[in-house]
C-alpha cells in the first residue's frame, strides 16, 4: 500500500521551543486519520509542515514522495482548511466557488460544493464575512470538497458546527472518502466523532508522537490490568504503564504490551479508543508553570 505522507523525524521550533520534535509516523493512501493531543501539543504545526506552510526544522514530511515547502506541484493534490477556516470574507459563496474553479482547474467539481451549500441552506450572495462562523465552517469544507483532493488535512473542521450539521459533514467525509479513496487527516477534539469515521490514529503529547497506526493494532496493543496491588516491578509482557490507580489492595493499570501478560496475576480486557486517549493524555503541568504563574504546585 502507498504512503500519502511520510514524516521522518520532523521537528519545528519557534524560537528555543520545539512546537512538534522528532515525529516520525506514516499514513497509508484511503485511510481516515485522526490527530489528536492535548491543546498546544503541536497538531496544528504538523498539519501547517504537512502542507508546505512551514519549513521543517528537523527531519522531513513527504507528501505524495515529495516535500510540500519545496514543490508546489504537490498542492494540486491537496486539501486543506485551516483550523480559524480563513476565507476572502468580502467575498459571497458563489464567488469563492467560482474562484476555486478558476485556482484549480484540473479536479475541481464545483457541483458539489453547490450541491452541499444548497442543502445547508446557505445564502450564495451574502458576503461570506456575514456569516456565522459554523456557517462559514461550512463553506471552507465544501470548498476543500469540491477540489477533490487526494489527500485532505482537516484542522479542527467540525469545532464550529451544530451537533446535526456535524454528523451530517462527517457522513459527507465518508461519503466522499469511499468516492474517491481521499486520504484524511483529521484533526478534533471530539472522541466520539473520531471514533466514527477514523482508522488510523496519529496522538501527539508534549510536540511528539505517542502513538501512530491503525487503531485496530494499536487496541490490540493495550490492555487494562486488574490485580493485586504493584510495587513498580517490571511486568512480563508490559512495555509501558500509561496509567495506574491503586487501592490499598488492588491497581488497575492501563498497559502497552510487547507480549502475552499472566493472566494468572492479573485479570485483562480490552480498553476502548476514548479511555486509551484519555489516558495517554493526561499529563502532569510542565515544569515551571506553576512557578510561572507564581501559584503552589
Ligand atoms: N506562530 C507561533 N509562534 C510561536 N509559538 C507558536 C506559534 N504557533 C504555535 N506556537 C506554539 O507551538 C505549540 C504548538 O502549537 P499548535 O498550534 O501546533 O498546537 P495544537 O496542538 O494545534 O493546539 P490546539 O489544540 O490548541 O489547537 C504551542 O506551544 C504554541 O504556543
Amino acid at each position: 500500500m502507498g504512503m500519502v505522507l511520510e514524516a521522518d523525524g520532523l521537528g519545528k521550533r519557534y524560537g528555543s521551543r520545539w512546537a512538534l520534535q522528532d515525529c516520525s509516523f506514516t499514513l497509508p493512501e484511503g485511510r481516515v486519520a485522526a490527530l489528536v493531543g492535548p491543546n498546544g501539543a503541536g497538531k496544528s504545526t504538523l498539519l501547517q509542515l504537512a502542507v508546505g506552510l512551514l519549513r521543517p526544522d528537523a527531519g522531513s514530511v513527504r507528501i505524495f514522495g515529495q516535500d510540500p515547502y519545496d514543490n508546489v506541484d504537490v498542492l494540486a493534490d491537496l486539501g486543506f482548511v485551516a483550523q480559524d477556516t480563513p476565507l476572502y470574507r468580502d467575498f459571497t459563496a458563489a464567488e469563492l466557488v467560482r474562484m476555486g474553479g478558476k485556482l484549480n482547474r484540473s479536479q475541481w467539481d464545483g457541483s458539489v460544493a453547490r450541491v452541499r451549500l444548497a442543502q445547508l441552506g446557505i445564502p450564495p450572495d451574502k458576503k461570506v464575512g456575514t456569516l456565522s462562523g459554523g456557517q462559514r465552517a461550512q463553506v471552507a469544507l465544501a470548498l476543500a470538497l469540491a477540489k477533490r483532493p487526494r489527500l485532505l488535512l482537516l484542522d479542527e473542521p467540525v469545532a464550529s458546527l451544530d451537533p446535526l450539521a456535524r454528523h451530517e459533514f462527517l457522513q459527507a467525509l465518508m461519503g466522499s472518502v469511499a468516492e474517491t479513496g481521499t486520504t484524511v487527516l483529521l484533526s478534533s477534539h471530539l472522541l466520539a466523532d473520531l471514533e466514527r469515521v477514523c482508522d488510523q490514529l496519529v496522538l501527539v503529547r508534549s510536540a511528539q508522537v505517542q502513538l501512530a497506526g491503525a487503531i485496530d493494532d494499536i487496541l490490540d496493543e493495550h490492555r487494562r490490568l486488574i490485580g493485586p496491588r504493584h510495587d513498580g516491578r517490571p511486568i512480563p509482557g508490559v512495555a509501558t504503564v500509561i496509567r495506574e490507580s491503586h487501592t490499598d489492595r488492588q491497581s488497575t493499570l492501563l498497559v502497552r504490551t510487547n507480549g502475552p501478560v499472566d493472566e494468572g496475576l492479573f485479570t485483562s480486557s480490552e480498553v476502548g479508543l476514548e479511555d486509551l486517549i484519555l489516558a495517554y493524555l493526561d499529563e502532569p503541568a510542565p515544569v515551571g508553570s506553576h512557578s510561572a504563574w507564581g501559584v503552589p504546585a
